[in-house]
């Protein structure tokens, strides 16, 4: 009985980075059955019974960092054939590392046909966030994080400042990152994992508030998150925005 894990961190986004494990499959030939898929957070596979394995199980999480997704792996393995597990969690831990190279590349690779989204939860001295309602599309007169999407060549943080100069005439400094959400068919239509939203806390360092593209711009406290009319995609990052404000 053996047990590896991996720890391997992509640039891309998380549903990117979770469709694209999939795709690839595993470096060993043994087929196995999928008993867990959370998308994009988690999934679980083992050796179907009958297949000759005592175990075999892979379980992977994904979870959004600021620098992209963190991919932790654990390969449960048991041949029953004692002495054969030495060789065998060699050869696996070879064929992993290989695997997870050519894994991180293809994801950074599909990342470039995501649409990115940065939005900024700016924060001020009081502990209250500042929100922004929308002034046309078909999201109008709802509330969002300033921000907008990432240009070719651009990265987050880059593009997230350059988003908060155009939209409210202010210099921001993003700080810790806050999460990450889908937007599946918000943005563009198109089809899953097509574009994604990621947000960082920030501060405002420079310049006066002026709303050049949104209808209006509000402060808002910890305890007046819920009641607003978010766009629906971005209500999962509420409670990591309470967090900033209540324990900053
Ligand atoms: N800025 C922002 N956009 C969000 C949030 N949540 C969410 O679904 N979106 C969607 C709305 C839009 O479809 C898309 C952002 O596009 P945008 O139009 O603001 O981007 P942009 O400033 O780069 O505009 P453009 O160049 O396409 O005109 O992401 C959010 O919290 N903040």
């Amino acid at each position: 009985m053996f047990q590896l894990r991996f720890t391997t961190l992509v640039e891309a986004p998380l549903t990117v980075a979770f469709d694209v494990a999939r795709s690839l499959g595993r470096p060993w030939g043994h087929p196995l059955e999928e008993v867990v898929s959370e998308r994009p957070w988690r999934d679980v596979y083992r050796a179907a019974p009958g297949s000759g394995w005592r175990t075999l199980v892979h379980t992977r999480h994904f979870s959004a960092t600021g620098d992209g997704t963190r991919v932790e792996e654990q390969l449960d393995v048991d041949t029953g054939l004692g002495p054969a597990d030495r060789l065998l969690r060699r050869r696996v831990e070879r064929a992993m590392q290989a695997h997870l190279d050519a894994f991180a590349a293809a994801a950074a690779r599909r990342a470039l046909e995501v649409t990115q989204v940065v939005g900024a939860a700016l924060v001020d001295d009081r502990r209250r966030v500042l929100v922004a309602q929308r002034g046309s599309g078909p999201l109008a007169g709802l509330w969002e994080f300033p921000g907008g999407k990432v240009e070719r060549g651009e990265s987050d943080l880059t593009a997230l400042v350059r988003e908060c100069t155009e939209e409210l005439g202010v210099r921001v400094q993003p700080q810790g990152f806050l999460g990450e959400v889908p937007l599946d068919g918000v943005v563009a239509g198109g089809p899953p994992g097509a574009s994604t939203l990621r947000v960082w806390a920030g501060r405002i360092v420079a310049g006066e508030l002026v709303a050049h593209e949104h209808t209006e711009l509000r402060w808002l406290a910890a305890d007046e998150l819920e009641d607003l009319a978010w766009i629906a995609a971005d209500r999962p990052l509420l409670p990591a925005v309470r967090t900033l404000l209540t324990h900053p």
